[in-house]
């Protein structure tokens, strides 16, 4: 429904995640920490109130898939389970919309910080690229943190970090000379993965940042590899 209460804010959060992501590295002092193959990860060295909110963004180019197929895979809560390996805990807290879902996700303790738990509405969209000639619609899932009276923050058990956290992806497609169908050696998904994860409560940062530099590499390239292995031998979902 579009009525619902938060619909504004989901808009909104959106439009400006995915702005955010199409400016590629391009903008700001992004430093490359660290670079497997086509991944190339990208931070910016912040602290909020003396806590480390360092900003990602990774590019990444995978052959053989969709963006949809991506956002399908990355939004779909059936399948979280089997690339997110930092889980310990998800529910679907509300079902906005077919594109719009709250998750509540519990993440393993990552020593030596403290367990934490994240609270946040996940949307699926996909819009026209405007200088994109092929005209292949941008597929991108937003996710971002919100607050509901039934999951305070203070829950004494785990504590909540904040974020936000774009995955955006173009399809490029190379049709074939010989006229044929196109197949999945013709198609591309350029992948741009934006977090900013606030960690809530405080960690030493060359801790924070020790398990940024292997968590992220690790998270995209699972998650990526997993879709690559479901879409494989499936009608390509353009
Ligand atoms: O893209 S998503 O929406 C996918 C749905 O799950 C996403 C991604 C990352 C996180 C997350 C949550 C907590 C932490 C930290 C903060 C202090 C201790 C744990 C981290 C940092 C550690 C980094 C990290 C990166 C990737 C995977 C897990 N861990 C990341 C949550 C959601």
């Amino acid at each position: 429904l579009t009525s619902h209460p938060l619909w504004a804010d989901i808009r909104k959060v959106t439009k400006e995640q995915m702005h955010y992501a199409s400016l590629g590295v391009g903008e700001g002092a992004w430093q490359l920490f660290a670079e497997e193959g086509d991944m190339k990860m990208y931070r910016r060295e912040e602290e909020l109130n003396g806590l480390v909110i360092d900003p990602l963004k990774a590019c990444h180019i995978v052959k053989g898939v969709t963006g949809r197929e991506m956002c399908h895979y990355f939004f779909s809560p059936q399948y979280r389970k089997d690339w997110e390996t930092t889980l310990e805990q998800m529910t679907v807290v509300e079902k906005i919309s077919d594109d719009a879902l709250i998750f509540h996700q519990v993440h393993k303790r990552i020593w030596p910080t403290a367990q934490r738990d994240a609270l946040f509405w996940s949307h699926m969209t996909h819009i026209t690229d405007p200088n994109d000639h092929d005209a292949h619609d941008i597929w991108a899932v937003v996710n971002n943190s919100t607050q509901l009276p039934k999951f305070p923050t203070k829950n004494g058990k785990c504590v909540r970090v904040t974020l936000t956290v774009c995955l955006y992806c173009q399809t490029l497609i190379t049709p074939p000379k010989d006229g044929t169908a196109v197949s999945r050696d013709d198609i591309t998904c350029k992948i741009t993965y934006c977090s900013v994860v606030n960690p809530g409560g405080w960690v030493p940062a060359s801790a924070l940042r020790a398990v940024y530099k292997r968590e992220y590499p690790k998270f995209l390239k699972r998650f990526t590899a997993y879709v690559l292995s479901q879409t494989k031998n499936e009608p390509i979902l353009f």
